[in-house]
């Protein structure tokens, strides 16, 4: 389902352009799940960028589906990620003006895909339910991190995208969220491809890929 060659990218430097991707080949199929690793400032996150759509690349091709992403517009790639990709972020990303039922509604309803049943099995078996009525600022860094799993699940997406899904977490809690998400991505058939340092997070994937020096190590 998804299909990355020959990608490159390189930041503008004091210097000239600074390479970053200097050709990543990989694929991932539908319902299958893949970690990303590799040191601080490899590209990781780069990497998850330019696949979700936020980014453009320099050459290369990105295929979700068969269909080439780096050629799209704009407006189709917008398109694109608001109906077929989901990215879990770091930092969350909530609606600080929404409470927890319309945030993890958000994505879902813009997409037209809400599904008021699956939205509330998602909440019940992330451990929200009690919680629905609550804006962000009111709730724990790891209900946080849930809202933005649940955000990005209730849409059903044919591919997420988690950067450190549960880098804001304790051991215990990281472990819980990241099997409910396994869980859930299951139950939706999505493609998952994770960017961790964690080893033990990447080891719970179905396949682990090291970027190093821009490449993908063999
Ligand atoms: N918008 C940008 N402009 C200039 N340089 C950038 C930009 N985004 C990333 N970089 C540089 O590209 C390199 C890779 O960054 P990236 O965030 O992809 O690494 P990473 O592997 O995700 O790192 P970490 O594990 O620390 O999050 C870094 O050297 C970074 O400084």
């Amino acid at each position: 389902m998804l299909k990355v060659e020959k990608l490159k990218k390189s930041f503008a430097g004091a210097d000239g352009p600074v390479p970053v991707l200097r050709g990543v080949d990989l694929s991932l199929e539908a319902g299958h799940t893949l970690a990303l690793t590799g040191d601080s400032g490899s590209g990781k996150s780069t990497l998850l960028h330019l696949i979700g759509g936020l980014d453009t690349a320099d050459s290369g091709h990105i295929l979700l589906d068969g269909t080439d992403i780096t050629t799209m517009d704009d407006r189709a790639r917008a398109k694109l990620r608001r109906n077929s990709i989901g990215v879990i972020f770091q930092q969350f990303n909530l609606i600080p003006s929404l409470d927890l039922a319309a945030n993890i509604a958000f994505q879902a309803r813009l997409a037209g895909t809400y599904d008021a049943d699956w939205t509330d099995e998602l909440t019940r078996r992330l451990g929200l339910a009690d919680h629905r009525t609550k804006y962000p600022e009111q709730l724990s860094g790891g209900q946080q991190q849930r809202v933005a799993i649940g955000r990005t699940l209730a849409a059903r997406p044919r591919l997420v995208l988690a950067d450190e899904p549960t880098g804001n977490l304790d051991e215990t809690s990281g472990a819980e969220v990241l099997s409910l998400m396994l869980d859930l991505v299951g139950d939706t058939g999505a493609a998952l491809l994770v960017v961790t340092h964690s080893r033990d997070l990447a080891s719970k994937m179905e396949r682990q890929l090291h970027l190093r020096q821009g490449v993908i190590e063999r």
